[in-house]
């Protein structure tokens, strides 16, 4: 390959990885493969300069605006850093600071890099009026009603002297706690995890739900201050100062004189940072004086003034001695590497405490599926390398083969039979992860499952949260959700039971005195008013996340007549596909989920949506039928709906010869409005819609 194609390869990996990161808070790679790769492009476009692609993502700042909030202009640009992995670099940025400065003394403020996003804040005249990420640099998505969510964030700042216009710049993260609980409960309602902590905070800041925003315990450090006139003469001055505002500055930095105390800081934080509540990644270097800072100025990406070291990933060897095998509540087998450290080998595996790897000690590490254990080509007994960076769960990259002579190893064969309950497992087409099919007697399944039911999104029952069902699954007194519904206080009262982390080895006592007895029969009792659509989503049937059960709620009104729905009917439910009906159909057709459901409705749960009245607003569209097909500007689809027969008109679901208006948005497929033309169907743009209701 020439430079020019590398040149133009790199450059199209890096936007493809660009989107993925910031559009969608994914990394298919890691951050340091991706700053391989930046550099190895920055080199190239140095050394071809006449290569170099106008919009190359060494010229930009990665991230984009999304369509999902108002995107508004930075008053002044939000920047990225320039980043290196190793001292030498750091020096020869010491080096370009010195020339810069034409030999004046400086220092430096070395600070914590927190892995979360950058985020501004406006205030004017002290308040809060604006919170905005950085986007492609220039303009940003506001994300005001998000941000206000941020406990330490002040809302109104009282100090005296205040300008009347200034920017606070910090990163929004989300603390390690936060990213347990927010991954323990996509798991139990079946949606991927975050890969790391970054994304967790990127994903929930751009949320348009500000509730869900505020549940997800977000945070924010504040280390920028900016206005119109000199305010502070240096950093430090500035951080001292938005602090004695009442700012949540963040923690950790100090001045230094020379690149020497820069060193000493990062080797300091190296493993310190570790114990700290939150993810960070590197230690950011600012040159102090704000006069010097403006006399080094920028590159088009990023400050001259300041650079970011970044800490490699930790990577050290290990051994594997075993593999066991977990079973979700889907059913998916997971394979997991039992490891243990160089030096205890020889131990017993129940004495061992496993490798010391970023501040924790290691002795499981997920194997993802039967690929990625051939991709590894491991065996029991090799030695391993463990990894743990951002991702928080460590992973195994690969394998020292050099040292199969030395130590016996022995084949993984990856069982044929549910560890749990000894089904046959079961491999789907097209998906990597074996399963177990007996969803209605493996326990990690019926666990789950009922785990899932009383989830705040769906029955709603935190009382029973943090343990409590597996005690009562331990003891064999629930064993489907509709057990819950024959608890009574004779039977809970006094159950104990010490629960074993399998992970730390701390036990944790559970006992169930009468207060803890109250607040279960109450919050079980309280479930009975939750609405039909949740009781739909509480199921736990399989594709039928929360959207798509509100969409059949709102459909079919009641369970009765869910169930009593064939394929086709299904299908025809906006938005409902194949894969859908078939997992519900299937869901029915098994005795034990009939005996569930039927359980339920005795229970006294909501088996019928209540449905919202139409109210009438006039009969213009008398015996008028309507197809609605992609996105509008002034109304959800829902709304569109209700509009419609508010008006006379009706709805239907497919395109046909008797269709009277095909209503067509933004994004609609093609082949629908190739058919409704064929048919000569009439197609309605939302305005023309909104005429003939006379809006
Ligand atoms: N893995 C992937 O697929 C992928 C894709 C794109 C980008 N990335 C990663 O993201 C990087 C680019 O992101 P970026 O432009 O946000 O750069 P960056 O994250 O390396 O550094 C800049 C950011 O650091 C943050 N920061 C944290 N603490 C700070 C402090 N104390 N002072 C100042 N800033 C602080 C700010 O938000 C600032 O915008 C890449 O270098 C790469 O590591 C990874
Ligand atoms: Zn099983």
């Amino acid at each position: 390959m020439n430079p020019e194609q590398r040149i133009q390869e790199l450059s199209e990996k890096l936007h493809y990885y660009n989107d993925r990161y910031y559009q969608e808070s994914v990394s298919e790679i890691s951050d340091y493969e991706f700053d391989q790769l930046l550099k190895e492009l920055q080199a190239l476009e140095n050394q071809y300069p006449e290569f170099k692609q106008d919009d190359s993502p060494t010229q930009r700042v990665g991230g984009t605006v999304t369509k999902a909030f108002n995107a508004v202009y930075h008053r002044y640009p939000m920047l990225s850093l320039d980043n290196t992995y190793n001292e030498e670099e750091l020096r020869s940025f010491d080096d370009r600071v010195r020339r810069g400065l034409d030999g004046e003394a400086y220092e430096y403020i070395c600070e914590l890099k927190f892995d979360g996003i950058s985020l501004s804040f406006t205030y004017e005249n002290g308040v809060l009026v604006r919170g905005v990420t950085r986007g492609d640099g220039t303009r940003g998505d506001e994300i005001t009603n998000n941000v206000k969510t941020i406990r330490s964030l002040p809302l109104r700042v009282k100090a005296d002297n205040l300008p009347p216009l200034f920017e606070i710049r910090g990163e929004g993260f989300m603390p390690t706690s936060s990213f347990q609980k927010l991954n323990e409960e996509m798991d139990t309602l079946g949606e991927n995890q975050y890969a790391n902590p970054r994304n967790a905070a990127s994903g929930s800041f751009k949320l348009q739900d500000s509730a869900e925003t505020a549940r997800r315990g977000l945070d924010c450090y504040l280390y920028y201050f900016l206005s119109d006139d000199d305010y502070f003469k240096s950093h430090e001055e500035s951080l001292l100062g938005i602090k004695s505002w009442g700012f949540n500055v963040s923690p950790g930095w100090k001045k230094v004189s020379n690149i020497d105390e820069v060193i000493e800081y990062i080797h300091e934080w190296e493993e310190k940072r570790m114990h700290l509540p939150l993810a960070t990644d590197g230690i950011v270097i600012k040159v102090n004086s704000f006069a010097q800072q403006k006399e080094l100025g920028f590159t088009a990406k990023s400050p001259r003034w300041a650079i970011s070291y970044k800490y490699k990933a930790e990577n050290k060897p290990a051994v594997l001695r075993m593999v066991t095998y977990q079973v979700g509540r889907t059913g998916a087998v997971t394979p997991v590497a039992n490891l243990c450290d160089l030096s205890e080998r020889a131990l017993p595996y129940n004495q061992v405490k496993g490798v010391h790897l970023s501040g924790t000690r290691v002795k499981r590490a997920t194997l993802h599926n039967a690929n990625e254990l051939e991709r590894l080509g491991i065996r029991i007994g090799d030695t391993v390398f463990v990894e743990k960076s951002g991702e928080i769960i460590p992973k195994i990259t690969g394998v020292d083969v050099s040292q199969r002579e030395k130590y016996e190893t022995e084949e993984i064969v990856f069982p044929t039979h549910c560890p749990e309950c000894d089904s046959e497992l079961q491999r789907n087409e097209g998906e990597v992860a074996f399963f177990c099919p007996n969803d209605s007697h493996c326990p990690p399944q019926l666990k789950g499952r009922i785990e899932h039911f009383i989830h705040r999104k769906a029955m709603n029952i935190e009382s029973l949260g943090e343990g409590k069902i597996e005690l009562l699954f331990d003891l064999d007194l629930v064993r489907t959700p509709a057990d819950l519904y024959d608890l009574n206080y004779d039977k809970l009262l006094g159950l104990e039971k010490n629960l074993v982390n399998e992970e730390t080895g701390k036990v944790k006592k559970i006992s169930f005195r009468e207060k803890t007895v109250d607040n279960i029969l109450k919050g079980i009792d309280l479930s009975r008013t939750v609405p039909f659509k949740n009781v739909l989503f509480a199921l736990g049937i399989r594709f039928v996340g929360q959207t798509v059960a509100e969409k059949l709620a709102a459909y079919f009104k009641s369970m009765r007549a869910l169930r009593a729905a064939s394929y086709d009917q299904l299908v025809a439910v906006p938005e409902i596909g194949g894969r859908i009906a078939l997992s519900i159909e299937s869901f029915f057709s098994v005795p034990e989920n009939q005996l569930l459901v039927e359980r339920l409705e005795q229970a006294g749960l909501q088996m019928e949506g209540d449905e919202k009245p139409v109210e009438i607003e006039s009969d213009l569209l008398d015996g008028k039928t309507f197809v609605i097909s992609g996105v509008f500007e002034n109304f959800e689809r829902d709304e569109l709906k209700e509009k419609i027969e508010a008006n006379g008109g009706k709805v239907l679901s497919g395109v046909s010869g008797k269709l009277n208006y095909l209503l067509a948005g933004a994004n609609m497929g093609p082949s629908k409005l190739e058919k409704a033309r064929k048919l000569g169907v009439t197609i309605l743009s939302e305005e023309e819609f909104l005429a003939m209701i006379g809006n």
